[in-house]
């Protein structure tokens, strides 16, 4: 007897007509997405990117709407920004943008940085680094006199881990990955992976040469700012994605195209 799940009753139940349907509806949670992470990105440049400034400018896909905005208005307002990347990608942005590249060595002290998130809890305590880039995103947030959060509505959670499924990025340095993996668990319980490589055999490689912990939390009702403080204190362990009374407010675009705000002195 054939198994209800084979390949060829799969191949049945998949017409071209539901298989239409199922392209369809993602393509329209695609550019929902897509939609909502540029309305947020949007609003954020507007609001807080001024003339004369140091830009602190974040990595990852909402990023990409932010600096295209202000690669806008630097065209028609004449703004004079300076530009402090957070990865090799942000770089990379600034200089397709034509946008003036800077560095902390020249100023280190930065006006506003908009940044994205992997997930943004009620205190606004986030997440970030799915995309490996936490390391530099917050030496830079560190020395931004605010930090301002852009994400589509879907990181937008109540406690961390209730949308963000891939756990806390730690950023380590290779040769502790072992150790530094099983102090965490017996610590706070849970499971560590080391994240893998997708186009290369292997680990991720960050662009400070280091590797990619994945923390899988089994505990929602941790405290976020001791855990930090902890997991910074094991040796080999360079930064935790985990951004802790840093932000001070977030855009979350909606599916319809509105933007929720959300501010830190609201919730402190
Ligand atoms: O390492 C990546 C960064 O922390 C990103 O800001 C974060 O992963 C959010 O990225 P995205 O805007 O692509 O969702």
């Amino acid at each position: 007897m054939q198994p209800l799940y084979s390949v060829r009753n799969l191949y049945n139940f998949v017409t071209s007509e539901n298989l239409r349907s199922i392209v369809n509806y993602c393509t329209k949670v695609k550019m929902s997405l897509e939609q909502a992470k540029q309305v947020a990105a949007y609003r954020a440049v507007d609001e807080y990117v001024k003339n004369n400034s140091i830009f602190g400018v974040g990595s990852g896909s909402t990023v990409v709407y932010a600096v295209q905005r202000l690669s806008e208005r630097v065209e028609t307002e004449n703004l004079q920004v300076i530009c402090i990347p957070s990865s090799f990608q942000a770089k990379q942005l600034i200089i397709k943008h034509n946008l003036v590249l800077g560095e902390l060595d020249t100023n280190p002290d930065i006006d506003v940085t908009i940044d994205g998130a992997d997930e943004v809890d009620n205190n606004m305590t986030l997440i970030k680094g799915g995309g490996g880039c936490l390391l530099q995103e917050k030496i830079v947030a560190s020395c931004s006199k605010k930090l301002i959060v852009i994400a589509d509505y879907t990181k937008d959670s109540k406690k961390l881990g209730d949308h963000y499924k891939k756990g806390v990025p730690i950023e380590v340095i290779p040769m502790a990955y072992v150790p530094i993996k099983n102090k965490i668990t017996s610590m706070f319980g849970g499971e560590i992976k080391l994240r893998n490589a997708v186009a290369k055999a292997g680990p991720v490689v960050t662009d400070n040469g280091n590797f990619i912990l994945d923390w899988m939390f089994s505990n929602q009702d941790l405290d976020w700012e001791k855990v930090n403080e902890s997991i910074k204190m094991i040796p080999g362990v360079v930064e935790t994605g985990l951004f802790v009374k840093m932000c001070e407010k977030a855009y979350f675009g909606q599916p319809e195209g509105t933007v929720v705000e959300r501010s830190a002195s609201i919730i402190n």
